[in-house]
């Protein structure tokens, strides 16, 4: 493990030391929260996955947290460690405590049995030097009013509410619409707790825009098949309203309730353009706009994924085509990882894909690859071909990288659709 400095030692926080822990990410993130804010935002730490530096005078130095997440990776789902909260304080910084910390929560995650760790990243040159990847690209639009969307059948029995957020109401309809618009997408986790799962609105969030709102689509049996949760800010220009209308979440359990739900956003009264939120880069809005020029798109590095347990992580999801490739891996932080590891798929099964072994190996690799590049690929959303074309995965037999790279991509492309 990465010595700290002289006296600093790693400690557990329990939640009797929240307010110092909330101090360090406070100084870290340059943000104070106020009484009214922390009295409506519960406090999302799991306690006994949250750990800190601490100086030898007894204040803590750098933080972290985890949330004990099931990830869905391509055909199957594996335990994951999301990593969070992370923060040192600006007086602490470049001593080594992250590059400590992430030690830490390595270890501590392949003790609990995560084979992979994920998170969001803050700035996105931090967490590649610690083996992660970014495995997965989110798209924002901004759409102008009005954008026409092509027809789809079955929307002429949807029904559209719209109403203020209500956490005893909306909870539990956001959580049940979320994971049946998510089943099968890689990254799609879930609010696993009641704490993440809760809707918050604390008015220093609101940036000037109105409450929280929901629009619901419903079906003729009244079940909920699509939600958005926006916020829409009185603007008056000359010569008139040009309210825009941020999206927090737009998710739809399918393609008639997609359409529903964005025909009512794209025609707001008093809007100009809507600001999508984070949607996943196949998203079915991209597919139905008419004139798809007219949407700005921003493409941003979504979830990073950190291999932990190469082979448990490689034998934990599924694969699109056969495959027998020996994979040599190289891994700064985790030796374990650090050797060749043979994949090879079996039978295809009734769904056309295909489950892995994976062994240990001793036989000439195919391809070299560093483990933030399999993590990059784990989602089955950036190619291994791609990553070799750059220069990033390194081949020694001729079409190792192009059947890697059909085997490890995955036909729904991978988004988590909130930052954790
Ligand atoms: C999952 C999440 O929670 S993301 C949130 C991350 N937190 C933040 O962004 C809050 C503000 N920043 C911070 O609190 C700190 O700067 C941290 C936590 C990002 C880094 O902590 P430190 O203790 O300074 O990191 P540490 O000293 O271990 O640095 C390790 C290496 O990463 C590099 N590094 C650290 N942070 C950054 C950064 N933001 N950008 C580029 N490089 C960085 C260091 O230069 C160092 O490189 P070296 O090994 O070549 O010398």
């Amino acid at each position: 493990m990465t010595p700290l400095p002289a006296g600093y030692r790693t400690v557990s926080v329990p939640a009797e030391r929240e307010d110092e822990f909330r101090d360090v990410d406070q100084l870290a993130f340059a943000f104070e929260p106020s009484p009214e804010t922390r009295a409506i935002v519960p406090t999302t730490l799991e306690w006994d996955r949250t750990m800190a530096v601490e100086r030898p005078d007894g204040v803590l130095a750098a933080v972290h947290s985890s949330y004990a997440f099931t990830l869905p990776v391509p055909g199957a789902t594996v335990p994951c460690a999301g990593l969070t909260w992370v923060g040192a304080r600006p007086d602490e910084r470049r001593r080594g405590l992250l590059t400590s910390m992430i030690a830490t929560h390595f270890e501590r995650a392949l003790g609990r049995g995560e084979p992979v760790s994920a998170l969001f990243a803050a700035e996105p040159a931090i967490y590649g030097r610690f083996g992660y990847g970014s495995a997965a690209d989110d798209v924002r639009l901004k759409i102008p009013r009005g954008a026409a969307l092509r027809d789809v059948p079955g929307t002429e029995d949807l029904t559209v509410t719209f109403d203020t957020v209500d956490r005893e109401r909306h909870t539990d309809l956001v959580q049940d619409v979320h994971r049946r618009a998510g089943a099968g997408r890689p990254g799609w986790v879930l609010r696993t707790t009641d704490a993440l799962r809760t809707l918050n609105d604390p008015p220093a969030w609101r940036d000037g825009a109105e409450p929280l709102r929901i629009v619901v689509v419903r079906d003729a049996t009244g079940d909920p098949r699509a939600y958005a949760l926006l916020r829409r800010k009185e603007v008056w220009a000359d010569p008139g309203p040009r309210y825009p209308v941020k999206i927090r979440e737009a998710v739809a359990v399918d393609a008639a309730a997609t359409h529903r739900l964005w025909s009512f956003l794209l025609d707001l009264d008093l809007t100009s353009e809507v600001e999508s939120g984070m949607l996943p880069a196949d998203d079915a809005l991209l597919q139905l706009l008419v004139d798809v020029r007219a949407a700005v798109p921003r493409l941003n590095d979504n979830v990073w994924v950190r291999i932990l347990d190469v082979p448990a992580a490689l034998a934990g999801r599924r694969y699109s085509a056969p495959l027998d490739v020996v994979l040599d891996v190289a891994d700064a932080r985790l030796p374990a990882n650090a050797r060749a590891w043979r994949l090879v798929t079996g039978e295809r099964a009734d769904d056309g894909t295909y489950a892995a072994r994976v062994e240990a190996s001793d036989a000439e690799p195919d391809l070299s690859v560093d483990v933030r590049e399999l993590g990059a690929a784990y989602l089955g959303g950036r190619s291994l071909t791609a990553l070799a074309g750059a220069g990033l995965v390194v081949e020694h037999r001729a079409g190792a990288a192009l059947a890697a790279g059909a085997a490890f991509a995955w036909p729904v492309a991978p988004v988590c659709s909130w930052v954790f």
